[in-house]
């Protein structure tokens, strides 16, 4: 907890306001019963009208400074615990763009929106209640404890007898009361998990008629939530009537015993009635303790979730080296590169070295799971290699801030995805300030500009949340064109034209290889790889074959293969 409270560090000043006016309505209601004390012994019982009017007057000034100090300490209540979780909501979603992939993989999305939308709202609500009733209650109960001692230490003595048994029930509560509403979390992540899954699939579950399977796996899900949530809370309902029962068992020794007392002049009724007042008060500050503890339990049990988040151990980046340091040469060189992905055991990637001058262009083949999307993680430093170096612009790419890095490198990945927004948000989306001119001109690269102006509201036009609105082969080339703004020297297409037409597809290479910059395509046309100076054939994370398609042709089966078998289906001549 200790690392998402720090967050409140910079509301200091406005916490400590807040706990003073806490202090000061809490004073201020210890000293009332007091005062009733004075109101029936120096002026009921004494029969001196003077005395009632007088402390009548002071009880009512009490009332009004506690109702004032209460009001005070709320707005700064408020004020500090939605200031505090707005920066901390801020942090932790920065914290979760600044992961590598490697880590990102590590927590379900789901686990994230949970951790930054309710655990978050758990930790805020138990900083409101921290400043406005969490240490009110407990130092009620003291202080009133206190007060019935100093006002009669005889009748104080069965609430002080019962306070030690209902700390070691609270005690146990609040172990039992965190580990419940850790599952409850838990649960929530699984439903939110599904929810995210089912309603990205929902054209898949309706074409294959999985609607009723959905809804019952869902409601699975549902079921157990219900059930920890309600095991949670069984807890919680225990913590009142105890504590209840508990102070009641006491009121009634100090009642009973404090009858005899007054018969036999050891106290008087006045005292009785204070003493009375102050159980009642600890009672009453003992009733809150179930909803704090159920808050306390809740906010422990998300703040270890959002801090293993905060804390997580991530790629360790270089401090950031100057701009003009990051000289964009276009140089990508693969020097007995292996690669595992973190948590398995296989090697994808075996001892790949390939070396490519700048604006060279790369085809990069090989059946699927060959390792082909592997090896272009390694570049943009999405993963690290696990053995040998990736040397980017003439220098290890684990010696480049990954900001200057990536400000050189153009990805457009396997599956194209586009923001909500309109086509030129998209477009300038890696370039914020991007003229029109130069979103047009990489439009027109990547032959989409003629379709963008046949819409009605052209570069306008929305797009729906994931590109709905697009067909693939629309969504793949604004793709490139959002990669092409940024005028990169390395550009990575991850078989990004494999919707593309015929036709299309030969416009667009046409513009692609009069492009400066470095280009490794994964393909499994023949047709694409021709356009490209080289090839490199995966098999199994191994180089099969490299070089030219000619001397590929020579030296490779396999690639003679594939060449032959597209060849049949195709009027081409390959081989
Ligand atoms: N995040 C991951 N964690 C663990 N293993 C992975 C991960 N991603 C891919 N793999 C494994 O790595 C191997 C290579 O996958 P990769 O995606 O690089 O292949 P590919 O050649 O690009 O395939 P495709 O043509 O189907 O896209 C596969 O066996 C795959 O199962």
């Amino acid at each position: 907890m200790k690392t998402v409270f720090s967050y409140a560090k910079p509301y200091k000043l406005l916490i400590g306001i807040a706990l003073a006016f806490m202090l000061l309505e809490l004073t201020v209601e210890l000293m009332q019963p007091l005062v009733i004390a004075k109101i029936i012994d120096d002026g009921i019982i004494a029969g001196n009208r003077d005395q009632i009017i007088q402390y009548g007057i002071i009880l009512i000034a009490l009332s009004a400074v506690a109702f004032g100090a209460g009001i005070i300490n709320s707005y700064y209540a408020a004020h500090v615990s939605q200031s505090f979780s707005f920066d901390l909501r801020k942090a932790l979603y920065g914290r979760i763009q600044s992961f590598s992939i490697a880590t990102f993989n590590k927590f379900p999305a789901s686990g994230l929106i949970t951790r930054l939308t309710s655990d978050i709202t758990m930790v805020q609500q138990v900083l409101f209640m921290g400043l406005r009733i969490m240490l009110r209650a407990p130092l009620l109960v003291i202080g009133s404890m206190i007060m019935a001692l100093v006002v009669n230490a005889k009748l104080a003595f069965y609430l002080v007898i019962v306070f030690p048994f209902l700390l070691i029930f609270l005690y146990v509560m609040v172990r039992k009361g965190v580990t419940y509403f850790s599952f409850v979390q838990r649960r929530l992540d699984r439903l939110n998990r599904m929810i995210q899954e089912n309603l990205q699939a929902v054209r898949l579950i309706k074409a294959y008629l999985r609607g009723k399977y959905e809804a019952s796996r869902f409601s699975e899900v549902a079921v157990s939530l219900k059930v920890d949530t309600v095991k949670a809370f069984r807890v919680m309902e225990i913590i009142l009537p105890v504590l209840l029962f508990g102070m009641n068992l006491a009121l009634l020794g100090v009642i009973w015993f404090g009858a005899n007392e007054i018969r036999q002049g050891g106290a008087q009724i006045g005292e009785l009635v204070a003493i009375v007042n102050y159980a009642m008060r600890m009672t009453g500050a003992f009733s809150m303790f179930s909803f704090i503890i159920m808050a306390y339990a809740r906010s422990k049990a998300s703040s270890g979730r959002i801090e293993e988040v905060l804390l997580a151990e991530d790629v360790r980046e270089k401090e950031e080296i100057g701009e003009e340091k990051a000289v964009r040469r276009g140089e990508v060189v693969f020097e007995n590169v292996s690669f595992t992905y973190p948590g398995t055991s296989r090697k994808v990637l075996k001892n790949v070295s390939f070396k490519m001058k700048p604006n060279e262009k790369l085809a990069i083949m090989g059946a699927t799971g060959s390792g082909k999307s592997s090896l272009l993680q390694l570049i943009p430093r999405f993963y690290d290699a696990t053995e040998g170096t990736v040397y980017i612009h003439g220098r290890d790419v684990k010696d480049w801030s990954l900001r200057s890095l990536r400000k050189t490198i153009g990805v457009v990945p396997q599956q194209s995805l586009l923001f909500t927004g309109t086509i030129s948000d998209n477009l300038s989306w890696g370039k914020e300030q991007a003229l029109q001119e130069e979103l047009a001109g990489a439009a027109v690269k990547a032959q989409i500009h003629d379709t963008v102006v046949r819409f009605p509201k052209g570069y306008s036009t929305r797009v729906g949340q994931k590109g709905v609105n697009l067909s693939g082969g629309q969504k793949q080339r604004l793709s490139i064109a959002r990669a092409l703004v940024r005028k990169p020297s390395i550009l990575i297409l991850d078989d990004s034209t494999s919707a593309l037409d015929v036709k299309t597809e030969a416009a667009l290479w046409e513009e692609l290889e009069r492009e400066k910059a470095t280009m490794l395509v994964v393909t499994q046309k023949i047709r694409t790889a021709l356009k490209a100076d080289r090839i490199l054939l995966l098999e199994e994370g191994e180089i099969s074959a490299y070089g030219t398609h000619e001397q590929l042709l020579e030296s490779s089966e396999l690639y003679k293969q594939i060449a032959k078998s597209q060849q049949e289906e195709e009027v081409d001549e390959y081989v």
